[in-house]
């Protein structure tokens, strides 16, 4: 047991310096990433967050004391449990730009005489878009940073700081076991006096698990300091075992408590018993959950339109949906995904992204990279927004389609069609589409975004498409 509760004090004060430097680190990185959203508005796809649930608050030790009553029972409260943060997907949600970089909920408060129960903290809710994916990560290593050491924050942390790459990695035992070796003296006199030391450091660190009545002397010697109640020691145990998180918030409303709040300790009363009817013991809170997570949007749209920037994608999402990005005759107009909606005859709702366009090379970050696919990665049916006044359109079609196998492999194998757009511009858009429709693979549907030509049979296709990706996997 003993082991439990060292391992847990062991790993949670270097998790608590973690934290906070894992925050502070996360601040500089936000401040370079909010210069490059700047042009694009406040759109975040990506976080990584240190999360803490709050911490329980400490039972009291106090008894009943009245004129006619000069030894009464004890009525030392128990200690508030501490608020849990909770992460709830919301469909008004739609960037992770307002998730702060480190989340903790509010502790619970002390116990206090006459039976008075501490408050529990107040949970804290976090929302977030729906698409967006929770994975626990390890704890950062900042050795990066310049002046940085662990070992002026704890003391004696040297054996933590090897071993907080991971959490799970960590072993007590070890961990314990080569701190007390490493000091073994050779002559017997020093050995025996090292003993002592590592037992009495043991014995105060169960003891400091416990609220004393500040008279009273702490004696390690006490077999109830051992007795600490099932509950208290299975908080303990899960929060040296909690199991590595990942989450997807895929339906509007799904919660999940990322980390729990620590459980307040008992109050003396709790303590009483036919031998000791006087306890001047409580217990003390025990700290929340700690966790780093990382979180990335990928947005759920029924449609991914994917195209070469400048041919029109944007044009097409506001001509049929209720989305209005801008639209411009420049490239890269468009710098974060929109989410349009059309509501069909059947009152069915199709939900369509436009994303940033692609560019060759795109995988070698040129343009605006790859990492916009993300939004589209999980649409059922893409949609290839091609300009058919170009010369050989098809060009740009296996442009896109070897782009988008480079960020992962098998994404073109949805059902898939060709919006061949800007059919009005040019005489060569016509025998472009002639020529292309001979040996095309899939649908291709001339349009003319602008003027709102064709758009209905577009609309018709993608409905139809979504229909049988629907029925086939459901
Ligand atoms: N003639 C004609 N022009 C079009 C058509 N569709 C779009 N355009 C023009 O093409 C230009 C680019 O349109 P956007 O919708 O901004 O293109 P985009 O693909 O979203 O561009 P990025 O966001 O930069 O990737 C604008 O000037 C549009 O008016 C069309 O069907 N016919
Ligand atoms: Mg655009």
């Amino acid at each position: 047991m003993i082991d439990i509760i060292t391992s847990c004090f062991v790993i949670y004060g270097f998790l608590f310096i973690e934290f906070n430097m894992f925050a502070m680190n996360l601040c500089i990185r936000n401040v370079q990433l909010g210069s490059f959203f700047g042009q694009g508005g406040n759109f975040v796809d990506y976080r990584r967050v240190a999360v803490h649930g709050g911490s329980g608050g400490s039972g009291c030790v106090c008894f009943q004391r009245e004129r006619h009553l000069p030894r009464g029972p004890p009525n030392g409260g128990n200690g508030g449990a501490g608020g849990s943060v909770i992460f709830v997907a919301d469909k008004n949600e739609s960037s992770l730009y307002s998730i702060p970089s480190k989340i903790s909920a509010q502790s619970g408060t002390r116990g206090k005489g006459k039976d008075m129960n501490g408050i529990k903290g107040k949970d804290m809710i976090v929302r977030v878009p729906v698409g967006t994916i929770l994975r626990e990560i390890a704890p950062p290593s900042y050795e990066f940073l310049n002046g940085y050491d662990a070992d002026s924050f704890i003391s004696g942390s040297k054996n933590r700081k090897k071993n907080s790459k991971n959490v799970s990695e960590v072993s007590p035992d070890l961990d314990l076991n080569s701190q007390v070796n490493s000091k073994i003296p050779k002559s017997a006199l020093e050995r025996m006096h090292a003993e002592i030391e590592a037992e009495r450091k043991e014995a105060l660190k169960t003891a400091s698990l416990y609220n004393f009545y500040p008279s009273k002397v702490i004696d390690p010697q006490r077999t109830d300091l051992q007795n600490l109640p099932e509950e208290y020691l299975a908080y303990l145990h899960e929060l040296s075992n909690q199991a590595p998180l990942t989450h997807d918030f895929d339906t509007d409303g799904q919660s999940l408590s990322v980390a729990h709040g620590g459980f307040g300790g008992y109050g003396n009363p709790h303590f009483a018993s036919s031998t000791n009817r006087s306890p001047y013991i409580a217990l003390n809170g025990l700290p929340g959950q700690m966790r780093f997570i990382e979180l990335e949007l990928k947005t759920i749209a029924d449609v991914g339109l994917v195209g070469l920037p400048n041919v029109g994608k944007s044009t097409f999402i506001s001509a049929v949906t209720n989305a209005h990005p801008e639209i411009a005759n420049y490239p890269f107009t468009t710098l974060n995904p929109y989410i349009g909606t059309i509501t069909l005859n059947n009152f069915e709702k199709l939900t369509i992204a436009d994303i940033p366009g692609i560019v060759q090379g795109a995988h070698m970050n040129k343009g605006l990279g790859l990492s916009f696919l993300r939004h589209i990665e999980r649409s059922s049916i893409l949609a290839y927004v091609i300009d058919l006044s170009l010369p050989s359109p098809w060009s740009q079609l296996n442009t896109l389609r070897s782009e988008l196998e480079f960020y992962k492999p098998g994404l073109t194998k949805k059902p898939s069609i060709v919006i061949a757009n800007k059919a009005d511009l040019s005489l060569s858009a016509k025998p472009n589409y002639l020529n292309w429709v001979k040996f095309s693979d899939i649908p291709i549907i001339p349009v003319s975004s602008k003027n709102s030509k064709n758009l209905t049979k577009v609309i018709h296709t993608l409905a139809n498409l979504s229909k049988t990706s629907k029925k086939s996997s459901s």
